[in-house]
């Protein structure tokens, strides 16, 4: 008989899942993702279910990779929340089961998962697509995106200056104070992105934030909010000036406003990037624009769930 589900919850996610450990696999994943080979990966375009009482949308985002043995789902819901709500605008449960019999072997806590492997994965598409020069980092939005962007970026890049914005002052400097590193905040989106060499952006406009005019030609641009069709961050000067690589072409077809509505075209995945089968364009302005995938999750859980085993059979 299988053994019961495991509960693992966010202070063991926190104290299990190091950047240092995920940052190199989600790397093999997305390579592995872009070979579309279905012997390595299955994950099929996420459902959507509008919870339209509730001004949000659950995404069911089940993943398997079979030579892994990983099968995986996460359930992220997402909500648009009045300033000052102090309800989550992301929640996220992961679920890993055994490929085999399909019985549930672990459940966790999905926010730190959330937060952590989407911020990996905006380093990663840095580390491949920025100047090697890069200097200046600017960050806009504090919340939970902004701090785990942070904390990666600051772990694994030596930026000699950081910059944040947020829509109000007050909370980009408590937010500036929460952080051990310097870091000057703006008073707007254009003060802070003139001559950064590597943007992120972690909001939750709908509406463009961050626009061409203002990005200096060669930067790099992690676009990881406005995960919607019709939803924007970046306008379309900048979507159209960019070299725009994505996690998932038909994720981003699918989901992406920036994508979508700008009409732009992909020029590649991050993975074919890995893969060496496209270039990474360092030299010209580029967009990643992140929109999170399964197999994101998917690494992560794996190696929660085997450092979780080792740990308590070790007691
Ligand atoms: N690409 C991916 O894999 C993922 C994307 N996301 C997306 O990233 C974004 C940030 O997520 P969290 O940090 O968890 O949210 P959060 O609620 O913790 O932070 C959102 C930030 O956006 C700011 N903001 C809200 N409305 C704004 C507006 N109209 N203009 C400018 N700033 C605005 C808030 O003040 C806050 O600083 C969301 O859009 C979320 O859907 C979240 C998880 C994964
Ligand atoms: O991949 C993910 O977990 C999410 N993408 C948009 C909101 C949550």
């Amino acid at each position: 008989m299988a053994e019961p589900p495991v509960i693992i919850w966010r202070e063991e996610v926190e104290e299990l899942l190091l950047y240092r450990d995920l940052v190199p696999l989600l790397e093999e994943a997305l390579g592995k993702f872009s070979t579309r080979d279905t012997e390595e990966v299955i994950q099929p375009v996420r459902t959507a279910v509008p919870l339209s009482k509730h001004s949000g949308f659950m995404l069911l985002m089940p993943t398997y990779m079979e030579k892994d043995a990983v099968l995986c789902t996460k359930f992220v819901c997402m909500y648009k929340r009045e300033e000052g709500s102090t309800l989550p605008a992301v929640n996220a449960t992961v679920v890993l089961l055994d490929p085999e019999r399909g019985n549930v072997k672990a459940v966790m806590d999905g926010e730190v998962i959330t937060a952590m492997r989407t911020a990996a994965v905006s380093a990663i598409s840095s580390k491949l697509l920025m100047d090697p020069g890069a200097e200046v980092l600017t960050i806009l939005g504090t919340g939970t995106q902004a701090l785990s962007h942070y904390n990666v970026f600051t772990e694994m890049f030596s930026f000699k200056e950081v910059r944040v914005w947020s829509r109000s002052i007050e909370r980009a400097e408590s937010f500036v104070r929460s952080l051990k590193g310097p870091v000057t905040v703006s008073s707007s989106v254009e003060e802070a992105v003139r001559g950064a060499d590597v943007i992120v952006t972690v909001t939750r406009c709908t509406e463009p934030v961050l626009m061409g005019r203002w990005v200096k030609p060669g930067a790099h641009v992690a676009a990881v909010g406005a995960c919607r069709p019709d939803s924007r961050e970046l306008d379309d000067t900048l979507m159209k000036e960019a070299v725009v690589y994505v996690d998932s072409r038909e994720g981003a077809m699918a989901e992406s406003g920036d994508v979508i509505l700008s009409g732009v075209k992909i020029f590649a995945e991050l993975g074919d990037v890995i893969n060496r089968v496209k270039p990474a364009l360092r030299n010209k302005t580029t967009v990643f624009k992140s929109l999170g995938m399964g197999i994101e999750d998917a690494v992560p859980a794996k190696l929660i769930f085997d450092k979780w085993k080792a740990k308590s059979s070790s007691l």
